[in-house]
């Protein structure tokens, strides 16, 4: 059992269920052209016996890498089923073995936490420990299931294991960024205790370990900004006057039960100082102009192309293109750092002690360049408050969910929501220290408008149903 099966029955076996894989990227319509395996490195023999593969997945001409945890059984119980991948026969009529995926496997994954604390190595896996960090290996794990597009698990309520999919070149951003931040002391992320990397092998000659793995301080009372922010809008929505109240004044937002702006203001703050030792601790660097002007010809590009893919999104074009030409005529250089890169409510988290930056890997959709390359940090608040936009408007954008008619009423309370939350957020960011929003309206605007196009692209490729909602939130901008 602590034998693989042939290549060929893993890989008609992974080939199958790779692309049921919600974390699998190339699930858009092209077929898998070829599958290898990279590297196979047993981690735990016996029964069940554990195996970690990395995978080479050829689509269209491009090579995409992978890291998958094969779990082995002779029998595998019913709590395992949904996990199975395959199974090996011996061409009789009883299975001999059962391949499945070990992330769901707590026999099998607490050999990672143990190799983590014993800052292992096995073939060319790599386990390290964080010096001075001390890490239980008693606790099982759960895997965290959702819209995700890595695995994490979390062992207890202690830590959380976050296995990287699909593997970029080199260090992992979520690594670099969270590991020089814990070392300087930054309170706004989770502490790193651990990483699992792969050695630069003779196969391939990579000069850089590959980050596989990131082990970190699991924040149990946490609880995401995008859950919150949407009670909010859904107690706002409830909202009515106070017996007495005038009938024709305006809704006082900050007298809903509900109110976001504090919290809103608070993650500004937090939001400032984690761009402040960001550049502490990566440096600053300052463009020429005429590196803005290409960076907005970038953007229109984008637009050209993302309103040939999705057609609803033409009408708005000539708003946009107007602000991206807004932004090549500033005639001033822009500081640029490292920045989080795909910041929205559902990366942060608020604990008892104040909010806490999650998911450092920019985003999903752009090429590994494009994430590690420097920005000016108002392209995290510009995605900040598309969130607030997108938190405002979720509830009643959808098809169907609320009557026709109350439509409008709930639109003009979606637009007080964000407006008021908008404003919050970026007076806490420049009162810590920020680039005040305020005084780079144009710049704020075409980031906005960027981010926009892309979420656009990505709702039309990932969740046709949610493309009403930046849809919606451009109509209103636009006007
Ligand atoms: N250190 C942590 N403490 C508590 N929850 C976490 C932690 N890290 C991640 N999470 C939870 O897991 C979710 C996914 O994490 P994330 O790093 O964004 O993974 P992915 O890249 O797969 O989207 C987060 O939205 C958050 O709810
Ligand atoms: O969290 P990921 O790194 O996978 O980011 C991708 O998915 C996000 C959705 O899960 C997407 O964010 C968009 O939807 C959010 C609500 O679900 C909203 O708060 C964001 O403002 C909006 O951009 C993100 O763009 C994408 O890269």
């Amino acid at each position: 059992m602590t034998v693989l099966p042939p290549d060929s029955v893993l890989i008609r076996s992974i080939a199958a269920w790779l692309p049921r894989q919600r974390w699998f990227g190339g699930k858009d319509g092209r077929r898998i052209d070829d599958l290898s395996i990279g590297t196979a490195t047993e981690l735990r023999p016996g029964d069940p016996g554990l195996h970690h593969l990395t995978l080479d997945v050829t689509q269209d001409g491009v090579t995409d890498r992978y890291q998958v945890l094969l779990g082995v059984r002779r029998d595998l119980p019913g709590r395992l089923r949904h996990a199975e991948i395959g199974v090996l026969s011996d061409g009789r009529d009883e299975p001999k073995a059962r391949l499945y995926d070990a992330a769901f496997d707590p026999d099998l994954t607490r050999t990672l936490l143990a190799d983590l604390a014993d800052g292992a190595a096995a073939g060319p896996l790599r386990f390290h420990r964080m010096p001075g960090a001390r890490i239980r290996t008693d606790l099982a794990s759960l895997p965290i299931t959702g819209e995700q597009s890595n695995t994490s698990l979390l062992f207890g309520d202690a830590y959380i294991c976050k296995l990287f999919r699909r593997l970029s070149r080199g260090v992992n951003l979520d690594l670099e960024v969270n590991l020089a931040l814990t070392r300087n002391g930054c309170a706004h992320v989770p502490a790193v205790l651990g990483w699992i990397e792969l050695a630069p092998g003779p196969l391939d000659g990579d000069a850089e370990p590959v980050t596989l793995g990131l082990l970190s301080d699991y924040l149990h009372t946490g609880a995401d900004g995008w859950s919150l922010a949407i009670a909010s809008v859904r107690d706002w929505y409830a909202h009515t006057r106070a017996p007495g109240e005038d009938e024709w004044a305006e809704l006082d937002a900050s007298a809903a039960g509900g109110d976001f702006a504090a919290e809103a203001e608070r993650l500004g703050t937090a939001t400032a100082q984690v761009h402040g030792a960001l550049a502490d601790a990566f440096g600053v660097r300052t463009v020429p102009a005429c590196e803005v002007r290409a960076m907005a010809a970038r953007m229109n590009d984008e637009l050209t192309a993302t309103c040939r893919a999705v057609p609803d999104l033409a009408p708005h074009a000539k708003a946009l293109t107007a602000a991206f030409v807004e932004l090549a005529a500033l005639a001033d250089p822009l500081p640029v750092q490292r920045v989080h890169g795909d910041y929205h409510l559902g990366q942060v988290l608020r604990t008892e002690s104040g909010w806490t930056l999650l998911d450092f890997e920019g985003e999903p959709a752009r090429s590994q360049d494009e994430r590690r390359a420097l920005a000016h940090p108002l392209r995290d608040v510009a995605g900040m408050l598309r969130s607030f936009e997108y938190a405002a408007r979720f509830l009643i954008t959808k098809p169907g969910s609320v009557p026709p008619e109350s439509r409008p009423r709930l639109e003009t309370r979606a637009q007080a929501w964000a407006a008021r939350n908008r404003a919050a957020f970026c007076r806490g960011y420049a009162a810590a220290g920020g680039p005040d929003p305020a005084a780079h309206a144009a710049l704020l605007r075409a980031f906005e408008f960027e981010k926009a196009v892309y979420e656009v692209r990505y709702e039309a490729r990932h969740r046709p149903a949610w493309l009403p909602v930046p849809l919606g939130s451009l109509a209103h901008l636009t006007a």
